[in-house]
């Protein structure tokens, strides 16, 4: 029972031992898989939308629930990757950030508010809500100015700029994008610095520089079609075909649309294939393709939701054109509202002076001449105003160029300090490793302690044994029948419970040594002792203390009951074929009886019995007598 127990602790002990650094291990691993996937999504480093979405569950699958650095992590992550095509979707994406920011708003600035301000305002612009989206970005700008990270500060300000070039203030979007640009640069952060390279372009096209616009977009188009980015590089590609458009070269723009309308049947998207088809009606107008470009209108309009406000607001406009050159004028003028709506919502000024413009033409073919005077004045109106800073943002743009110098001392600087902090998150993060390291070693340390410790008591319980034991018969030996003797010799002293003893001695075991040898009579012995032992009890014990002398204890068992045992171990012994250890064998034995009386020790009651045995032996043999 001892041995058992004791077996079983050392198992304990192992398995702890053993799992600790397995546990430890897998964490470690999972951990090392986790900051890689978050590193391929933070890179953009996937494929499309759906690989997207199984990294980001990947993620949250293999991080600890009380992994608090990399839940905030999970937590940027689901913000920025939420889907927002719809209305509904939009307004879940915007709660969303709303709700996290909430729980994140202690302590302040953070990276993780930061970055869900900057979400929450990405969200809101294309949903309509500019100035509260303007205020978002610029607020989460200022803190990642004050936390000095300049990831943060490349995405908030790309992201601004972008905003910025499509609402027509080129002066501030020039400045945000020329910004964002260099970090993403010096960060060596590449795809998120031609996703800025790309809005930069279309911010120079869009303030009347096509040309410059051009080459970025050519240059950058090369950059994705090698990487095999293809949803980026039909993104340029429509870039490039309004950039050829402004420069007149509507051939060559009308084939790129219709090269991205060629993509988007193979990939299966409604929506963009109805952008597709918007803009190569545009460019249908512009070449007095009325009938055409009213068929791609008109199946566009049944697919683009009027959520993507910046594709929606052209379809509208294109309609009223077509309209218009169709004399449908009250047709022409709803399509003209409702691309006002749109314009409105995006805060596209320049798309809605030009709406405001044909209003007017269709005004005047209608001969409403009041209002198309009144909307021409507007239009005039705007476009002056529009001029004016389009003058001003021209100074700006030529600061901004020049301004490039000081831009890139301070982005320097503050890309100094992003490295500094990143060798410092290093060291910590060397110090976790060597800390698991060490766990490990004392953990092997540990296994290998216990494994020699557990073989320590093995080989001390088998000494103990061997030390105990008669090496012959495996029966008690002198030694172990004596004290164990005395031992119940005690106990029946306490509980007044009965105690008996049996000594047996081999009859004439001289002869069978003599005649068939000692070997023989060692095999005589052993069969002796199975005998013997085999018709005790599990409490009684047996054992051999002398040559062919055995001793049995037996417990709680009073003198009547020891003679009958005794007879019927006699008997058994003389009934047992003795031939099958060698053909004229028979052998018996003598036994003397003796039972506790009020003996002191153990001594006088095996005194007792060897007159007892002596006197069996004296009796002829292979009988019992008891004292
Ligand atoms: N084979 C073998 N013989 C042993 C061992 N120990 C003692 N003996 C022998 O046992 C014999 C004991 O002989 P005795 O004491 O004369 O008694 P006996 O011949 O059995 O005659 P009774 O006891 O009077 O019936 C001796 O010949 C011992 O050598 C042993 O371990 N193996």
């Amino acid at each position: 029972m001892k041995k058992k127990l004791n077996f079983y602790f050392f198992i304990a002990i192992f398995i702890a031992i053993y799992f600790l650094p397995i546990s430890v291990f897998a964490a470690y691993y999972d951990n090392v898989k986790a900051d890689a996937i978050y590193k391929k999504i933070d890179l953009a480093d996937y494929v499309d939308q759906i690989e997207g979405e199984k990294l980001l569950n990947e993620f949250k699958r293999i991080i600890a629930a009380d992994d608090d650095i990399r839940q905030k992590l999970y937590v940027r992550l689901y913000c920025w990757n939420q889907p927002s095509t719809t209305d509904s979707e939009l307004a879940s994406a915007i709660k969303y950030a709303q709700q996290q920011l909430l729980i994140y708003s202690v302590p302040y600035p953070s990276a993780i508010h930061t970055d869900l301000l900057l979400c929450l305002g990405y969200y809101k612009q294309f949903s309509g809500q500019l100035d509260e989206a303007l205020d978002d970005l610029s607020n989460a700008i200022n803190n990642a100015y004050e936390l000095e990270d300049p990831r943060l500060i490349a995405d908030g300000r790309s992201i601004r700029g972008s905003m910025l070039s499509y609402q027509g203030n080129y002066s501030s979007a020039l400045e945000d994008l020329i910004t964002s640009q260099q970090l993403y640069e010096n960060l060596n952060l590449t795809y998120w610095a031609n996703d800025n390279l790309s809005e930069l372009a279309a911010s120079y096209r869009r303030f009347g520089d096509a040309d410059t616009a051009l080459k970025y977009q050519i240059k950058l188009e090369q950059v994705y079609l090698k990487a095999n980015l293809l949803m980026e590089a039909d993104s340029i590609n429509n870039q490039i075909a309004f950039s050829l458009l402004e420069l007149g070269r509507i051939d060559e723009s009308t084939a790129r649309f219709r090269q991205s309308l060629t993509f988007w049947k193979t990939q299966q998207d409604s929506v963009s294939i109805a952008d597709a088809k918007t803009n190569i009606a545009g460019n249908l107008i512009k070449l007095n393709k009325i009938d055409e470009a009213l068929v791609l209108l008109k199946q566009a309009e049944k697919e683009l939701p009027a959520s993507y406000d910046g594709p929606h607001s052209s379809l509208m406009l294109y309609l009223a054109q077509v309209y218009l050159a169709k004399n449908e004028f009250d047709k022409a003028l709803e399509y003209s509202q409702l691309a006002s709506i749109d314009f409105n919502r995006g805060g596209n000024q320049r798309g809605e002076n030009e709406n405001i413009y044909i209003k007017s033409d269709i005004y005047q073919a209608k001969g409403d001449i009041d209002n198309a005077l009144k909307t021409l004045q507007k239009f005039i109106k705007i476009h002056m105003s529009l001029d004016k800073q389009n003058m001003s943002d021209r100074n700006s743009e030529m600061q901004a160029r020049f301004d490039t110098n000081k831009i890139k001392t301070e982005n320097e600087w503050l890309i100094q300090r992003d490295k500094d902090k990143e060798q410092q998150l290093q060291i910590l993060q060397r110090n976790e490793n060597m800390q698991i390291i060490i766990i490990i070693l004392v953990a092997i340390i540990l296994m290998i302690v216990s494994v020699f410790a557990y073989k320590q008591v093995v080989r001390k319980q088998l000494f103990r044994r061997l030390a105990l034991t008669d090496e012959l018969t495996k029966l008690a030996n002198r030694r172990d029948t004596y004290s164990q003797g005395n031992y119940f010799l005690k106990s029946s002293q306490q509980s007044a419970k009965p105690f008996s003893i049996i000594s047996f001695d081999a009859d004439h075991f001289k002869i069978v040594n003599d005649t068939l040898g000692h070997d023989m009579g060692d095999k005589v012995l052993v069969k002796l002792a199975a005998i013997s032992a085999s018709m005790m009890r599990d409490t009684d014990v047996v054992g051999r203390v002398g040559g062919e002398e055995f001793l049995i204890l037996l417990p709680n068992i009073d003198k009547t009951k020891a003679i009958e045992i005794a007879n019927r171990l006699v008997d058994t012994i003389a009934k047992y074929d003795w031939s099958q250890i060698s053909p004229r064998l028979h052998q018996t034995i003598s036994a003397g009886v003796a039972s506790y009386t009020n003996e002191v020790e153990l001594s006088p009651l095996l005194l007792k019995a060897d007159k007892a045995l002596y006197c069996a032996k004296a009796a002829g043999r292979n009988c019992v007598k008891a004292e």
